[in-house]
Parts: structure tokens; sequence; C-alpha cells
């Protein structure tokens, strides 16, 4: 896959949160956006994902053709921390959900998430009564065990504490080799592992 933005800027109302962006996103290749609180990495995120549109500028996909804008879920995975879950469903529910719409990476099934989220213990438990730190590892091993060229992760940390911040590098390191990874952040233990960095205040 290649994401590839000719001139992309995006604005809410009269405001342009970033402008001019000329970049090409390559496979296998790991990518941090950085800026401060409210710069608009998020955004990027939503631009690059096809949530949002550009408000000017052109962004294509190409996985050896070119793939449209409504159909790029399918090479995607993406975690974040205000990425809404199933609050009714169990665990168990989650992954077999989940996994009606993307494939499971190579050798991995319902139980092997299971295990590596090493919640085993909760499977039968209601993500509503999940702590948040159990949710955004839910949300992390999701998006890190499908089947996709492309992993997008927001503020991937947040709500881990150390074991969990750990937890979440040696799951990168497991799953993360032939994909491209794009990291929104602003904390260097989530993107030290990312050789591009890109500054949204470079595009304002
Ligand atoms: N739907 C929207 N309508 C209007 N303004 C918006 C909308 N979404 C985001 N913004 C504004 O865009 C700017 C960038 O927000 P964004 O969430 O992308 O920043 P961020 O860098 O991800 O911030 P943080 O580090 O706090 O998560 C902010 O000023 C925000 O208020």
């Amino acid at each position: 896959m290649e994401i590839s933005l000719n001139n992309v800027g995006r604005r809410f109302n009269k405001e342009w949160i970033f402008k001019n962006i000329n970049y090409i996103f390559k496979q296998g290749e790991k990518y941090a956006i950085l800026g401060p609180n409210g710069s608009g990495k998020s955004t990027l995120l939503s631009v690059l994902l096809g949530n949002l549109t550009p408000s000017e500028g052109e962004i294509t996909y190409t996985d050896p053709d070119e793939i449209r804008v409504e159909n790029i879920y399918q090479s995607i995975s993406f975690a974040a921390p205000y990425l809404d879950l199933v609050e009714e469903f169990t665990l168990q529910e989650t992954i077999d959900f989940h996994f009606q719409f993307k494939a499971y990476a190579d050798g991995l099934n319902a139980s092997s998430v299971l295990s590596l989220l090493g919640l085993e213990k909760s499977q039968d438990k209601a993500l509503k009564h999940f702590s948040s730190g159990m949710k955004q590892r839910t949300k992390l091993a999701l998006a890190c065990c499908a089947n996709t060229s492309v992993l997008i992760l927001d503020e991937p940390t947040s709500n881990l504490d150390t074991q969990g911040i750990d937890w979440y590098l040696a799951l990168i390191e497991k799953f993360a080799t032939n994909k491209m990874i794009i990291v929104g952040s602003n904390q260097a233990h989530e993107y030290d592992f990312c050789k591009h960095q890109l500054s949204i205040t470079d595009y304002k």
C-alpha cells in the first residue's frame, strides 16, 4: 500500500488545521505524526482513514492498483482512545464480531488473541465492566491482530500503565514487520520505533 497526499489541507469552518501536505506513506515504513494538543494529529489520521475528506488537495491509495476511498477500510486497522466498542458485548463476542469483518493475521485465531491480551479470565465479561486500560488493550490487540497492511494508532498508550506500555511495544514488535504504521502522538515512548516523523506545525 502507498498513501499519497498531494497538497492536502483540512479546515473546520474558516479555521485551517493544516495545509499543503505533500507526502507519500510507503508500505512497511513507520511514521509518527507529532504536534501539541489540538494541533491536528487526529484530524490528519481521520483524513488518512477516509473518515474525513480533505478540504483541498487529493489523497490516493495504491495497492498495487488504485483503491477507492470507500473501500480503504478493508486495508486499514485503527485504534484510538475515542473509538467506541460495543459495551454490551463480552470480550469473546467482541473478538468474534471484529474478525467477521477483518481476517486474522497469519497463524492467529480467537483464542490466541485472547491469550495475547492476557485477559482470559475476562472473556465472558461485558466490556462495560472493563477498566479503561483493559479497553485500550482490547482495541490495540484487535487492530494489530488483523491481516491489514496499514495500522493507524492514535495515542496508543493512553490509559495504559507501565506494564501496559511494555505490552504495547512487544505487540508492535511482533506484528509490525511488514505493515505501514502511522502513530499520532506527543509521547516519545509511543513512537520511538518510527523512522519517519511529521510535525503538524510544519503545515500551518
Ligand atoms: N468536527 C470538528 N469541528 C470543528 N473543529 C474541530 C473538529 N474536530 C477537530 N476540530 C478542531 O481541530 C483542531 C485539531 O484537533 P485534533 O483533535 O485533530 O488535534 P490533536 O492534535 O489530535 O489533539 P490532541 O493531542 O489533544 O488529541 C482543534 O482546534 C479542534 O478543536
